[in-house]
């Protein structure tokens, strides 16, 4: 079995929650709370600023001119592509993208991204990479499902989210999941590695498909700081807590 088959099938049962999250199923269903919609811009926001650093390391510790243009790529779509993501979120909140950014990091922003980083001072390419997955992974796979239950209609105010990342699912991955590019980056380093730091990069692609889940949890629940100053959204919209 190829390491990205062995990493999807670990992942796959957090997966299976992931789709089940009130705000994943919210956007199939096209409804969500201006203040989830507004925090979960807020936190992604940063947690992009993070994942392009990572991506950064990530070029800095590759050898080929395939795993650059891989990461190139990715880095593309991050400052391009996916700040339509947000702007499509913006749009239903009713406020701009704009307004939005600035904000302090929520404590599972700052656990995620700190998880990424950390990978990027003591490991190798197979450790940065092995963090990294779950986020193109699990977006792509939200879009293509959400696209085969058929919830990309006209009338969902969430459509040009959706077929945006089921789009990342078509180009990149043709049939099967094992083939989107990092996982491809993945199956190449794999064999240089023991039993042991291998069931290391495992451990730190499924604390990151978990860090996935509580990324759309915090949102829905606009968890944050219990103290300290945190998240300001807007005038007229209320931050609450579950
Ligand atoms: C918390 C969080 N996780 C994943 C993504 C999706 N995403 C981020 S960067 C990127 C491109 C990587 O190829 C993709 C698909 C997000 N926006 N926010």
């Amino acid at each position: 079995m190829s390491f990205s088959t062995e990493l999807i099938e670990a992942g796959t049962p957090i997966l299976d929650h992931i789709m089940e999250h009130p705000f994943v199923k919210g956007i199939g269903a096209g409804q969500l709370s201006k203040e989830a919609l507004m925090f979960y811009v807020t936190q992604d926001f940063n947690y992009l600023n993070e994942f392009l650093h990572a991506d950064a390391v990530a070029l800095l510790k590759s050898t080929s001119r395939e795993d650059m243009q891989i990461i190139d790529n990715q880095l593309d779509f991050l400052l391009s592509s996916e700040s339509e993501a947000h702007k499509n979120f913006c749009e239903v909140a009713g406020t701009s993208y704009k307004s939005l950014q600035g904000q302090p990091m929520a404590p599972t922003t700052k656990l995620y991204t700190n998880h990424m980083l950390e990978t990027l001072k003591a490991g190798d390419l197979i450790d940065i990479i092995a963090a990294m997955t779950p986020c193109p992974w699990t977006y792509a796979e939200i879009g293509k499902k959400l696209v085969e239950q058929g919830k990309n209609t006209p009338d969902n105010v969430f459509t040009p989210w959706i077929e945006l990342y089921a789009d990342t699912a078509d180009e990149d991955s043709g049939e099967t999941p094992e083939q989107l590019p990092l996982f491809e980056i993945l199956d190449r380093e794999a064999p240089k590695y023991s039993r042991q730091r291998l069931n290391q990069a495992k451990r730190s692609f499924l604390e990151s498909c978990e860090f996935e889940w509580d990324f759309w949890e915090q949102a829905y629940y606009q968890k944050d700081w219990q103290f300290l100053p945190g998240v300001k959204l807007p005038v007229g919209t209320t931050v609450k807590t579950k």
